[in-house]
């Protein structure tokens, strides 16, 4: 069962790692995570100043995943920079997501992060869906250079984004034009929920989570094609960054698509909020049971491989 590969140049034990915001809020969950056998993991994305949130009922599970309007619930970034001094990184990379509500915050996050030397590896997310009045800065891409660049200036240490699917070429084409010009930035995850869709209950003929009439992030089964499709576009326009896949993975084959796809590392969201941490045993026997049917005995063997016809 060797699931191992690199990231960053740093060893996992497998590819396998948690989605921001899921399972990453509290102490007792970190532990959980850096207990199981994820490959990595990372915190909940993380404002200046600890959240509530939105109101209750905040995320709902769908026939097919999931929708939720979360509002970025966090215990202020104080309390991740704790975790990750007394996090074993010797045991897995630990990656630290920060969504400042502002840019300013953001810098001084970051430049916090910086005075803390932890070995974690920062995500910025720029695709937060789900905070009443706040666009997703990365659907503003003139938002998204200013933000590269101010990082970049601050931030002394290669880091990643976390991005929203994109579902046209031309943006495509235009977002990596501006990632490939910011070397500081070492990987994208993709992707981040599909923003603001809408579930019903027919019963009750009412939308199915409190905030923002309804209107939330949309995560499982119904995103994966969308995900791969981000990764690979990402993964052939960028060829000096990493790639972290994220979507609609519950099993061993989902995990080896997005590997296929060229990810170097497949993070689980709506599948461990219902499964819970145990989900990685399952995802990396499954995931090897693959591998050995096709008779490769690394993930480097076939990771960015997919074949066009
Ligand atoms: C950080 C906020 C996010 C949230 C949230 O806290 O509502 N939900 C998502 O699906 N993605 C996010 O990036």
């Amino acid at each position: 069962l060797d699931l191992s590969t690199f990231f960053l140049g740093r060893p996992l034990t497998s590819p396998l790692m948690n989605a921001s915001g899921v399972w990453c809020n509290v102490n007792n969950q970190l532990n959980a995570l850096a207990e199981s056998k994820a490959g990595a993991m990372v915190t909940k994305s993380c404002t200046l100043l600890r959240r509530n949130g939105n109101p209750e009922p905040r995320y709902h599970t769908l026939a097919m995943g999931s929708i939720n309007s979360m509002g970025l619930p966090n215990e202020g970034h104080q309390y991740y920079l704790d975790y990750a001094e007394r996090h074993d990184y010797e045991n897995k990379p630990l990656f630290f997501s920060i969504a400042g509500l502002t840019l300013d915050d953001n810098l001084t996050m970051v430049a916090q992060i910086q005075d803390a030397y932890t070995p974690a590896i920062l995500e910025l997310n720029l695709s937060c869906p789900n905070v009443p009045g706040k666009a997703q800065i990365a659907y503003d891409f003139e938002a998204l250079d200013v933000i590269l660049a101010e990082i970049s200036a601050a931030y002394s240490r290669p880091f990643g984004i976390k991005l929203p699917p994109y579902f046209d070429i031309a943006h495509f084409d235009e977002v990596a034009e501006i990632l490939n010009r910011y070397e500081k930035v070492s990987f994208i995850t993709c992707i981040n929920s599909i923003g603001n869709g809408l579930m019903i209950d027919i019963n009750s003929e009412t939308v199915l989570i409190k905030p923002k009439e309804g209107f939330g992030g949309i995560g499982g089964d119904y995103v994966l094609p969308t995900a791969l499709a981000n990764v690979n576009a990402f993964y052939q326009r960028c060829p000096k960054k990493s790639i972290i896949g994220c979507g609609g993975v519950s099993t061993g084959e989902h995990v080896f698509m997005h590997l296929l796809a060229g990810a170097g590392i497949v993070q689980v969201g709506t599948a461990l909020y219902e499964e819970g941490p145990e989900i990685f045993v399952r995802l990396n026997i499954e995931l090897a049971k693959i591998m050995k049917e096709k008779g490769y005995k690394t993930i480097r063997e076939f990771q960015g491989k997919l074949k066009t016809i």
